[in-house]
C-alpha cells in the first residue's frame, strides 16, 4: 500500500504556476474548500475545478485510497483520533501538490495545525452554510460516522454550533443558500477568487 504521505509520482514536481486552459485565468495556489458536511466541498469542488481546468483534490477520497476502506471502516477499526491523524499528514501531502481545488473533510480546519500548513500555501474558502441546508443534503446518506447518533440532525446542528468559529477564520467565505445549484455556487467562488486576486 502507499504510504499515506507520499506523493503520487505523477504529481510530483508539478509546475508552481498553472495556466487554466479554457478560462485563461492563473491559479497561483491551491484553493483549499472547507466546511460543514454537506456544504458542498466536494461537490462544487469538482465543479470548479472542471470549469478551471486544473487538478481537483480530496481529503477523504485520497484517505479512502491510500487505507482502501471507507471513512466509516477507518472510524470503526481505529478510531477518529487515527483518522484525524491521517487526515493531517494527506492534507499536507495534497498540498504540497501545487495549485489546484482541493476539498477537505468537514473537520480538517478544526485543527489548528492544519489551518496553519493551509495558510502557508493554499487559500482557504469557507462554503458557509445553515443547519437546514446542510441537513437536506445530509439526511439519505449513511456514510458520515460522525451523525450515525440517534438524532443525527441535532447532532449535525451542535457540530456546526460548535466549529462555526473555526470555520470563519478562513481565507475567503461564500454563502450557499437553498436554490443555487452547484454551477451557480462554482461561479460565486470563482468571483470570490477574483475579487482576492488568487485567480487572476
Ligand atoms: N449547491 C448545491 N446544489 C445542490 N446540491 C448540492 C449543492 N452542493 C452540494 N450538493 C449536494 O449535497 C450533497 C453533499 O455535498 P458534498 O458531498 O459535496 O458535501 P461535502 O462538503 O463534501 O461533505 P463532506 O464534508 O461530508 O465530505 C451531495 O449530494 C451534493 O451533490
Ligand atoms: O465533519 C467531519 O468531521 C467529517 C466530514 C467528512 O468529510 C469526513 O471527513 C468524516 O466523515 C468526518
Ligand atoms: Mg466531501
Amino acid at each position: 500500500m502507499r504510504a499515506m504521505g507520499d506523493k503520487m509520482p505523477e504529481e510530483a514536481g508539478q509546475a508552481e504556476r498553472r495556466v487554466t486552459a479554457e478560462t485563461g485565468l492563473s491559479l497561483t495556489r491551491p484553493v483549499v474548500l472547507v466546511g460543514m458536511m454537506g456544504c458542498g466541498k466536494t461537490a462544487v469542488g469538482t465543479a470548479l475545478a472542471s470549469r478551471l481546468n486544473v487538478p481537483f483534490r480530496d481529503t477523504d477520497e485520497a484517505l479512502e485510497s491510500a487505507a482502501r476502506m471507507t471513512i466509516q471502516e477507518i472510524f470503526d477499526r481505529d478510531g477518529e483520533a487515527f483518522f484525524r491523524a491521517r487526515e493531517s499528514e494527506v492534507l499536507r501531502r495534497l498540498l504540497e501538490q501545487g495549485p489546484g481545488i482541493l476539498s477537505t473533510g468537514g473537520g480538517a480546519f478544526l485543527r489548528p495545525e492544519n489551518r496553519g500548513v493551509i495558510g502557508k500555501s493554499g487559500v482557504s474558502v469557507w462554503l458557509k452554510a445553515d443547519g437546514e441546508l446542510l441537513w437536506s443534503r445530509v439526511k439519505h446518506r449513511t456514510t458520515r460516522p460522525l451523525l450515525m447518533t440517534d438524532d443525527p440532525k441535532a447532532t449535525l446542528l451542535a457540530l456546526l454550533a460548535e466549529r462555526t468559529d473555526s470555520y470563519s477564520e478562513a481565507s475567503l467565505t461564500v454563502q450557499s443558500v437553498p436554490g443555487l445549484s452547484i454551477a451557480q455556487m462554482v461561479d460565486r467562488v470563482i468571483a470570490a477568487l477574483q475579487d482576492a486576486a488568487i485567480l487572476t
